[in-house]
């Protein structure tokens, strides 16, 4: 997969970035669904130009809380996304969202989707080939999507969040399902997104892919239990993997919260805050 985003080095993203204080600010974020909690009054700040990893398992509210914030999901206590409420008109054609689930129109070729939500964008749009080569789908660009393999509509979908030209972009499990190149070649042009200014959140159960962030957020049960990096997470933990370091954060926070043990401290603080 080529590089797209790469051609555009030296020139800032057509969107603009959102350099007025952080891209995501939540405080105090509750959220029930099903008449029942399932964030419990999170606390999030993420910084413009940077990666946030969303890590936690199944069903611990990841989906939820990017639900919040592209702006289709009640919520109590406060969020902003790009100094906006979360949906507002202001800020709905600046914020990308990729859901787990591809929304593309399969009768029509991947250039044609693109094409329809590069129109949608309007002057925010980006160059059509350029998003293309960025996803590696230039050579089936003409095909319709119905004869795409599922990896393949994947990126058609994140194509089409990404022709818009986003200041934020919210990625549920992007990389689910990708071979190691076509994941390594998306992390590029997420790195060159955020490098451009863009700030994205992008949740995965690939514990790895928190290596590729400037931060992670360790979620659990409709909580942070820690904003930190992936460095930091295995050096605090001692821990030889991710999936281990991850497994030492729950257990010390179950202590904690059996108050079996002074001191035990999941790792990093619990503020969510950027570090730039
Ligand atoms: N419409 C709903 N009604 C009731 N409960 C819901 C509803 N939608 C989600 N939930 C519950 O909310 C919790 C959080 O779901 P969410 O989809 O945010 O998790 P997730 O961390 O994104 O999971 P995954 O990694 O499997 O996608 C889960 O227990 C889920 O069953």
């Amino acid at each position: 997969m080529k590089n797209g985003w790469g051609t555009t080095a030296g020139r800032p993203a057509p969107s603009g970035a959102y350099t007025s204080g952080p891209a995501v600010r939540v405080r105090g974020l509750r959220v029930s669904r099903g008449g029942r909690e399932i964030l419990h009054g999170l606390d999030l700040e993420l910084g413009p130009g940077s990666i946030t990893g969303l890590l936690g398992p199944s069903g611990c509210g990841k989906t939820t809380l990017m639900r919040v914030l592209v702006g289709v999901q009640r919520y109590d206590g406060e969020a902003r996304v790009l100094g906006e409420r979360p949906g507002a008109p202001a800020a709905r054609g600046r914020v990308g969202y990729v859901t787990q689930a591809a929304a593309v129109y399969r009768d029509l070729t991947a250039r044609q989707n693109l094409r329809y939500f590069a129109a949608l964008a309007g002057a925010r749009a980006r160059d059509l080939e350029e998003v293309l080569d960025a996803v590696g789908l230039t050579a089936l660009a003409d095909r319709r999507v119905s004869t795409y393999s599922g990896g393949e509509v994947g990126r058609v979908s994140l194509a089409c969040a990404l022709v818009a030209g986003p200041e934020l972009l919210v990625l549920d499990e992007p990389t689910v399902g990708l071979d190691p190149l076509t994941r390594k070649g998306l992390w590029k042009v997420f790195r060159n997104l955020a490098d451009a200014g863009a700030t994205l959140l992008i949740s995965s159960h690939v514990m790895d892919e928190a290596f590729r962030c400037d931060r992670v957020l360790l979620m659990r049960e409709g909580r942070f239990l820690a904003s930190t990096t992936a460095a930091e997470l295995l050096a605090r933990t001692g821990a030889d993997t991710l999936d281990a370091a991850f497994l030492d954060v729950v257990r010390r926070a179950e202590r904690m919260a059996a108050g079996a043990q002074a001191g035990a401290i999941p790792v990093g603080d619990h503020s969510g805050e950027e570090r730039r």
